[in-house]
């Protein structure tokens, strides 16, 4: 018998009264066995062990034994699963009784786990076909992985001790514990957190961020312990006023999102940005203590979620499904000058990318149009100090994405991080960016995202969607978009009562760009481009000018809300803003 286990212990919820289930003889079983037995016949002629040294111990004692189409039925009637059961297969080999039970009973959601790749890779093959005839009631989820290794099963354990002599002018607010929300009954199935240690580590995150659109990273110990002194020394720094004044963003450069470096003020969230390779212009000297040390540790968070995110690009650009496009914008990259002296980085390339390091007031409230997507290549998140960023990660049985927000950070253990894809990202390989928000739940919560983000003037490829643009170009129009007017492929989709309306407010976007663009060319001290960059920046632009914004007008209204204004705050707002944060707190600029 293969170690297959039906676990009916805690992977079930049963509902008070169970809801009446349809006769298992309705459906249309006969379409699922051809399916499968087509699907037998296509079977690779010799699957190849993999799983590493527990996978071929699996492999062999494993008798491939299946759990007949019979067994299903009586199992079924055994269990009687009620419609808001979750059904987990433990150790689901190619899938055949997984899908057999999601074929015949509506149940919220069937996950099956299995430790070898080769058949998890027929059980998703399988899905596919299934999904497509629409044959599945029940939606199924299937995850690669070691169940020994599953621990983000269990609510996550305490924080890490602070290294002996840390700073801690007061005590953070306990990390995920929730005050409003009790914790769901049901974990969710995430997949296996993968160890960056790990030699193979960004292969491992690459398939998870193919499959699931994220991927739960284990940081090293090192990080884990910079990510807690970031979290530390942001309490402290926006705790004393002289080191907010010191590192606040100077007002020239308030508008200039891709390149400004300092803290920013908003009645709700405060943070500090720091774009690595971009000097940085203070007003002030920084010298307060606790802003000179709050930039040491963003710097060095910053440093290492660079490592993760070039190592993961390298990976997607070079590696299994490589991508030309990705690996013509690394090559490009890799010919941006170094950035200046004064920069918090010296690497080259990659200007735009930026770490952020946000504290959330226990007041910050959650918007229905908060949901969005990023702009850049790669998102890594460490672990905040209280649960609150939610992902909608699934597809439903009929492969459209499904509206439910899964409160990922809950699930997460203390030296986590996840990673995820942005716009760009999609625009050049095409796996779509996660939709994500943050819903604090009242309590204050720090969180350190980097954003990796290529250069303003690297040239993006013409693509089904897209015309050929340069970042910037195609950044200020996912900017000029409201959240729900922007796709996960980084497509602009407004209704068309709303096109005009759209077209001005790009306009708006590149005419500030433009003066941008004049302003860095006459600073020195900003990375320069090379003469051919300049020349494909102009050919861009012309043919922008020439062709008019492209914009995709969509045909039937949404749900959603349309058109929920940005604030973009003038100056003069900016300041009562910050006023106001003075006495409890500016500026909403959402999307990382
Ligand atoms: O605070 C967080 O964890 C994420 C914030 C975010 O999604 C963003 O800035 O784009
Ligand atoms: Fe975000």
């Amino acid at each position: 018998m293969a170690p297959r286990l039906l676990a009916a212990m805690h992977a079930f919820a049963f509902s008070a009264s169970p809801p009446a289930c349809p006769s298992a003889w309705d459906m249309p079983i006969p379409a699922v066995r051809s399916v499968i037995e087509e699907w037998r016949r296509d079977a690779p002629a010799q699957p190849s062990s993999d799983g590493g040294a527990r996978g071929a111990m699996y492999e062999q004692a494993a008798t491939d034994g299946q759990l007949e189409e019979e067994g299903v039925v009586q199992l079924l009637e055994l269990l009687d699963p009620p419609a808001s059961a979750v059904f987990a297969d433990l150790g689901s080999g190619r899938g055949e009784a997984l899908f057999h039970i999601a074929a015949r009973r509506e149940m919220t959601r069937a996950v099956g786990v299995e430790l070898l790749r080769t058949r998890h890779e027929r059980a998703c093959e399988l899905r596919q076909k299934l999904e497509a005839r629409k044959l599945l009631r029940t939606p199924v989820s299937l995850v690669h992985g070691d169940l020994l290794d599953m621990r983000a099963h269990a609510p996550p354990s305490t924080r890490t001790t602070p290294p002996p002599g840390a700073a801690r002018p007061r005590p953070l607010p306990a990390p995920h514990t929730s005050a409003c929300t009790p914790p769901p009954l049901l974990p969710p199935m995430l997949p296996p957190a993968i160890d960056t240690v790990e030699p193979d580590w960004a292969v491992r995150a690459c398939e998870q961020l193919r499959e699931r659109l994220y991927a739960r990273l284990r940081l090293r110990p090192r990080e884990v312990r910079r990510v807690r002194e970031l979290y530390d020394a942001t309490q402290h720094a926006f705790s004393c006023r002289h080191s907010r004044r010191q590192l606040r963003v100077p007002e020239r450069e308030m508008d200039e999102l891709d390149h400004r470096n300092g803290y920013v003020a908003d009645p709700h969230r405060e943070w500090l940005e720091l774009h690595c390779s971009t000097p940085t212009t203070y007003e002030y000297e920084i010298t307060a203590p606790p802003a000179v040390h709050l930039m040491a540790c963003a710097t060095r968070v910053a440093r290492f979620c660079r490592e993760r995110c070039d190592e993961a690009l390298r990976e997607l650009a070079h590696g299994a499904g490589a991508c030309s496009h990705l690996s013509q914008l690394l090559t490009d990259e890799d010919r941006i000058p170094p950035p200046p002296a004064d920069a918090a980085e010296s690497e080259r390339g990659f200007v735009e990318s930026m770490l952020r390091v946000y504290q959330y007031s226990r007041d910050f409230q959650l918007r229905p149009d908060d949901g969005h997507h990023d702009v850049g290549l790669l998102t890594i998140i460490p672990r905040s100090t209280s649960p609150g960023l939610q992902i909608q990660p699934e597809k439903d049985a009929r492969g459209s994405w499904r509206a439910e927000w899964l409160d990922v950070e809950r699930w997460m253990a203390d030296d986590e991080a996840i990673l995820f894809g942005g716009m760009t990202l999609a625009r050049l390989t095409g796996i779509p960016a996660l939709f994500h928000r943050v819903d604090v739940g009242g309590r204050v919560r720090i969180s350190a995202p980097f954003f990796q983000r290529p250069s303003p003037g690297i040239l993006l490829p013409a693509t089904r969607r897209h015309d050929e643009e340069t970042v910037d170009v195609f950044n200020a129009k996912t900017r000029a978009a409201y959240n729900d007017e922007l796709t996960g492929a980084g497509v602009v989709v407004v209704a068309p009562h709303h096109a005009r309306d759209y077209e001005r407010r790009l306009a708006k976007e590149l005419r500030s760009l433009d003066s941008v663009r004049s302003r860095r060319r006459g600073d020195a001290s900003s990375p320069r481009l090379s003469a051919a960059e300049t020349e494909a920046r102009g050919r861009a632009d012309e043919r922008r000018e020439r062709k008019g914004p492209r914009v995709d007008v969509r045909r039937e209204r949404s749900g959603k809300r349309w058109g929920s204004p940005r604030s973009g705050s003038p100056a003069a707002e900016r300041r009562a803003d910050e006023r106001r944060w003075e006495r409890v707190g500016g500026r909403e600029d959402w999307r990382g």
